[in-house]
């Protein structure tokens, strides 16, 4: 049975990459996929404004929706500080097996749970099953139409406190409208467009920080 490019991709960083060294996963990862066969991580232009924005937010407790191959979570949790830790929650079973060896690769799987699942499941159970009281950081990277669904059922979870930050991608491409046009009339969030380019591509995409008001 051919591999699929997701397995194509692990394979490349278990072959080319540094054990334990979250840098030389990440960008095996960019190189495989600027150079052989695109895949939708967040790469390392917007990896860069992730960056900064987990730096700024110091999370003790992070969400990721959306893991697909691990990129993201690694690119997170590299920066997390000691007894902080990453949920991560990817609805793909084949990809949440390939991120899970990705994640141990790098080094980083003490700081990070993935929870395998659609979000809207796994987001009510994140206080009893989980244990969070409340969120610092999230990172919105999964079905685009799920944005705003998941940010209004965080919220009725009471999952968001003062200050928790959102950080969506692919506000421009693949694009979603509904959620810019909720979180930027909604007098909780303060929100600050980041233009950038779609993973990997001259393609104009953006990131969108929306910072819970209270
Ligand atoms: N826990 C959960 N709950 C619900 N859905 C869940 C989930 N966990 C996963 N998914 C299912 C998400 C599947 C991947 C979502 N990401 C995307 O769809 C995505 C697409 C592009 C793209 C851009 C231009 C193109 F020409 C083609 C594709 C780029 C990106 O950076 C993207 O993040
Ligand atoms: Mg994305």
């Amino acid at each position: 049975m051919n591999q699929s490019k997701e397995q194509r991709i692990l394979n490349f960083v278990l072959q080319n990459a540094v054990r334990g060294d979250p840098c030389s996963v990440l960008d095996t990862i960019d190189k495989y996929c600027s150079q052989k066969e695109w895949a939708m991580n967040v790469g390392n232009e917007k990896g860069l404004i992730l960056d900064k924005t987990v730096e700024e937010a110091n999370p003790s407790v992070a969400l990721e929706l959306g893991t697909y191959c691990g990129y993201s979570a690694v690119r997170i949790a590299r920066l997390l500080k000691a007894g902080a830790h990453l949920l991560t929650v990817e609805f793909n079973p084949e990809f949440a097996a390939i991120a899970k060896q990705m994640i141990e690769f790098a080094g980083v799987q003490d700081k990070v749970k993935l929870l395998e699942g659609p979000s809207e499941e796994i987001i009510p159970q994140l206080k009893k099953k989980y244990e969070v009281d409340t969120l610092d950081f999230v990172f919105l990277d999964h079905w685009k139409d799920r944005y705003t669904p998941d940010t209004i059922l965080l919220q009725e979870c009471n999952l968001l406190r003062k200050g928790s930050v959102l950080l969506a991608d692919n506000v421009i491409v693949p694009g979603a409208p509904e959620f810019l046009n909720y979180i930027r009339n909604n007098p909780h969030f303060q929100c600050t467009n980041y233009p950038s380019h779609l993973e990997y591509m001259k393609v104009e995409d953006a990131m969108e920080k929306a910072v819970f008001l209270g």
